[in-house]
């Protein structure tokens, strides 16, 4: 049987509640886009995979609340991911202040290799944040934000992970492993099926 995929990792979207982490999500695994906010009860998540240089990445990617009740729930998953996208509603100064205290939390709890990515979500609405903010706020943080759309984004980020983590996964290569799973599942199915069995009430769309 052809294998499935050639390596695994685990993407987490965070951001405040509201700024579309949920519909980033289901554009990307289904293309599709629903208007109403239905907040994310705790995590819920999604899988695609992506061809990146001839390599089958397959992601399985963390949709976390928002909401600042579910967040001793939601930390509990940093430092199980490989790449974080920070994310803020370009019509919300507040939604971009709070990404320092995202990006505090993400230092706090993940692990120091995780690669972030800011994103500006909302590009359609006519409200900016300031642009002056934002350089200053990534070129001191070094991380990297993007105004592409939603594959690119996502595109992104995962060949960030590719690449922070491509000694390991040569390594891996040269000893024989035919699938390589960074994100370890197999450690954590109660976590992994407890998840599934809420992605009905987490995502609708
Ligand atoms: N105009 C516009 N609205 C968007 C966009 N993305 C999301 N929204 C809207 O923003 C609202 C919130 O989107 P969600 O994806 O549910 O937000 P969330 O960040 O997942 O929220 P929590 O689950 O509460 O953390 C919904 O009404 C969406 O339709 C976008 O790109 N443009």
């Amino acid at each position: 049987m052809a294998k499935q995929y050639d390596v695994l990792f685990r993407l987490l979207l965070l951001g405040d509640s509201g700024v579309g982490k949920t519909c980033l999500l289901c554009r990307f695994t289904d293309n599709e886009f629903h208007p109403s906010h239905i907040s994310t009860i705790g995590v819920d998540f999604k899988m695609k995979t992506l061809e990146i240089d001839g390599i089958k990445v397959r992601i399985q990617i963390w949709d976390t609340a928002g909401q600042e009740r579910y967040q001793t729930i939601t930390k509990q998953y940093y430092r199980r991911a490989q790449g974080i996208f920070l994310v803020y509603d370009i019509t919300s100064e507040r939604s971009f202040q709070h990404i320092m205290k995202w990006a505090s939390d993400v230092d706090e709890y993940a692990p120091e290799k995780i690669r972030k990515i800011l994103v500006g979500n909302k590009s359609d609405e006519s409200r900016v944040s300031s642009w002056p903010t934002l350089m200053e706020w990534t070129s001191l943080r070094q991380v990297p934000s993007t105004n592409h759309n939603i594959t690119e984004t996502f595109t992104r980020l995962a060949e960030q992970v590719l690449a922070a983590n491509k000694k390991d996964l040569d390594l891996l290569r040269m000893s024989g492993n035919e699938e390589i799973n960074l994100a370890a599942l197999e450690e954590e199915e109660g976590l992994y099926e407890r998840a599934a069995s809420d992605e009905s009430k987490g995502c609708w769309c």
